[in-house]
């Protein structure tokens, strides 16, 4: 294992029917790197993120976060420490200063004086502090967006996992919260090339993904397993072209 922040070995994911949906998917992720998922709708950017995040498994591969596994933090940890932010954010009760606080405990694991302020980041990017006692079911789509950013990133994880986090915002707000992110180590998904362009140091382009092979079938036994392998012999670098039997991702 190297010394990248955050790395990915051949990550894989079969579908029911035996189609891959992504293949060998490597990463190595550099301190303030960000990393840009593209691809059309449907090609798998969304699972690839919560397969890093460890929240569903996998077929195959393996993550390492300062050359460390899931298992050697524990799964909570590795999820509190390398976070998926989902483009919309999951129906919550109450308001996003409650959901600060319910999270703020989860966390207490971690080095709690470490904690941000969500107030005075979303104040950053065109909230006020009243959007966070406010009901989340009475926030706008782009308010309810930047408070669930605001969120996660006052817990600072080492690696933020980004769903398309501008989705929902104007430009002036997009570009703010643009700024306050290339501080942070990201793999960050977006349909917006001009945007890709802007924050992106390196990129990966998934595209839609073929039938099984022959080659697979061979394979059925080892690929079928949905779990978490840890064997180091499946360990491979990043090569610059990293896909194997015609599968589809481009790393540039
Ligand atoms: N466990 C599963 N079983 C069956 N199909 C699945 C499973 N997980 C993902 N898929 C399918 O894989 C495809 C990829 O979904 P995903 O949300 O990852 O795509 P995406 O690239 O993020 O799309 P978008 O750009 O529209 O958000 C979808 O067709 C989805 O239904």
């Amino acid at each position: 294992m190297g010394g990248y922040l955050f790395e990915s070995h051949q990550i894989s994911m079969q579908l029911p029917g035996n189609r891959w949906l992504f293949k060998d998917i490597n990463i190595e992720l550099n301190q303030r790197e960000i990393l840009v998922l593209q691809g059309a709708s449907g090609t798998g950017k969304t699972t690839l993120l919560k397969c890093l995040a460890e929240l569903i498994p996998y077929t195959s591969g393996y993550s390492t976060l300062l050359g460390k596994k899931p298992t050697e933090y524990g799964i909570p940890v590795w999820r509190s420490r390398v976070m998926y932010i989902p483009q919309r954010p999951t129906a919550h009760p109450g308001c996003p200063l409650d959901l600060f606080n319910i999270v703020k405990k989860y966390s207490s694991q971690r080095v709690k004086d470490n904690i941000g302020d969500p107030i005075q980041i979303g104040m950053q990017w065109n909230l006020s502090e009243s959007h966070f006692t406010e009901k989340w079911s009475n926030l706008s789509g782009g308010e309810m967006q930047r408070c669930a950013l605001a969120i996660a990133v006052c817990f600072k994880p080492d690696v933020l996992l980004l769903d398309e986090p501008t989705s929902a915002l104007d430009p002036d707000s997009a570009e703010k919260v643009e700024q306050s992110l290339k501080q942070f180590s990201c793999i960050w998904i977006t349909h917006d090339s001009r945007q890709a362009n802007r924050v992106g140091t390196r990129q990966i382009h998934l595209t839609r993904s073929h039938p099984p092979t022959p080659a697979d079938s061979d394979n059925e036994d080892e690929d079928h397993l949905l779990s978490m392998p840890e064997s180091p012999h499946r360990s491979r670098r990043l090569s610059p072209s990293a896909f194997r039997g015609g599968l589809p991702v481009d790393i540039t």
